[in-house]
């Protein structure tokens, strides 16, 4: 028997002793519904009280070990959602047992209905405070009923959110780097963290690079297109297509500071270069995307988790130079993340995905976006620039390639 059979088996075994508790004294067993008991073990006796930490130890254990040992070090900081729902005292604005929607209570708390709508996703796939059994519209559950009416739990969270949590927040990038700046205009005065910085994209996912040469047919593209790849770090992605299609020529772009000494290969390992053999196809170029785009009439703009970091008015602008050097059968291709309906990927998953849209919040003031708010995002950036379409990396993926095109 394994470790993971043991704890599994010591989850079993503790979990149909208290479960027994429960149903041979009828009582109720324990649920995130507004029936449910505040604390359903307030009145068990010690041997129940053991075998319930057990099993809490045990699928503490269970879980480390199934996430990992990265996951298991990395600390749980997003508290946002929470924060606003504390703040913005939503558990108080509509009543147990109805349920409202997300366009009404944004009213009523006085907040911007897609800022509301995504911290409140998060905290169900989170926190299990409110659900969303019809879409749009949100109904309380047992946490959620706590908040609205119990004054200790209200009392635990100003704790939480006016006395330490401040503190904790305040390692923030411009505290830690003493710096008023965005993360990317401080790197862009110091070159160096800004090419191990871009560096360490290199790193990431050759699974989400694998997908995006199979979800867009590059091989359709006429030998000697040139695809300008914006915001492109040191050229990793451009370089994994470079070696697939050699019939296409590739342009980064990004930041000075970021691709500056990319035409001396090799001298630092911590520093990713293009490899030799695609090099004569894939130049690096020093561009602020926020300034007219200078490849004229590409047939692709690539561009590639990176309109995540920015709000939509920045997003729009900075696609909208795009479509201002778009020839009329260039295309944009995205690769970012895409929310999901909710409730359509596995828990984890959209947890995941949630989380990482509050980050884009505190972080960038940005959001993640679903398929709509994508071809809403390209309305807004020019009236005649369409979402062609939009494919999941696999299924149940939060990625998707996106393409958009001018109209007619
Ligand atoms: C999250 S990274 C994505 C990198 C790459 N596209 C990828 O898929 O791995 C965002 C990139 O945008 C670049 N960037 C940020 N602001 C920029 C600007 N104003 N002009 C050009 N590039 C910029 C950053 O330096 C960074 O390399």
């Amino acid at each position: 028997m394994s470790r993971l059979n043991d704890l599994a088996a010591e989850i079993a075994k503790s979990t149909e002793e208290v479960s027994e508790y429960f149903s041979t004294n009828n009582l109720p067993q324990p649920s995130f519904e507004i029936s449910a008991p505040i604390d359903a073990f307030a009145t068990a006796p010690s041997d129940i009280q053991n075998a319930r930490t057990k099993a809490i130890e045990a699928s503490i254990e269970l879980q480390q070990l199934l996430n990992g040992n990265v996951n298991v070090m990395i600390p749980d900081t997003n508290a946002s959602s929470m924060r606003a729902i504390y703040r913005f005292k939503i558990a108080n604005q509509f009543p147990i047992g109805e349920e409202i929607s997300y366009s009404e209570l944004a009213d009523r708390c006085d907040l911007y209905e897609h800022d509301l709508r995504r911290l409140i996703r998060y905290a169900i796939v989170r926190y299990r405070v409110f659900k969303e059994a019809r879409k749009g519209y949100i109904q309380h559950t047992a946490a959620s009923k706590l908040l609205a009416e119990s004054t200790s739990i209200q009392n635990v969270m100003a704790l939480i959110f006016e006395e330490t949590w401040p503190a904790n927040a305040k390692s923030g990038y411009s505290l830690a780097n003493d710096t008023p700046l965005s993360i990317y205009s401080f790197l862009a005065s110091h070159p160096d963290r800004a090419k191990r910085f871009s560096s360490s994209m290199a790193t990431t996912s050759e699974s989400g690079m694998a997908a995006l040469a199979k979800l867009y047919d590059w091989s359709a593209l006429s030998p000697g297109s040139t695809v300008v790849d914006v915001g492109g770090a040191r050229g990793h992605v451009s370089a994994y297509l470079a070696q697939r299609f050699p019939h296409l020529n590739f342009v980064v772009q990004d930041l000075p500071a970021v691709v500056a000494g990319s035409e001396m290969s090799g001298e630092d390992d911590a520093v990713y270069y293009v490899p030799s053999d695609v090099i004569d196809r894939v130049t690096l170029q020093a561009h602020d995307f926020f300034t007219p785009q200078p490849i004229i009439g590409a047939a692709v703009y690539l561009i590639r988790y990176t309109l995540h970091n920015w709000s939509d008015a920045y997003a729009a602008k900075m696609l909208r130079y795009l479509v201002h050097a778009m020839a009329p059968r260039g295309q944009i291709v995205v690769q970012d993340h895409m929310l999901p309906e909710p409730g359509t990927l596995s828990l984890l998953r959209e947890r995941e995905i949630r989380g990482m849209d509050l980050i884009m919040l505190s972080l960038f003031n940005s959001r993640e976006r679903e398929e709509a708010d994508w071809a809403g995002l390209f309305d807004m950036a020019d009236e005649r620039l369409k979402l062609m379409s939009a494919k999941r990396l696999e299924e149940g993926s939060a990625s998707a390639v996106i393409v958009a095109a001018l109209e007619g």
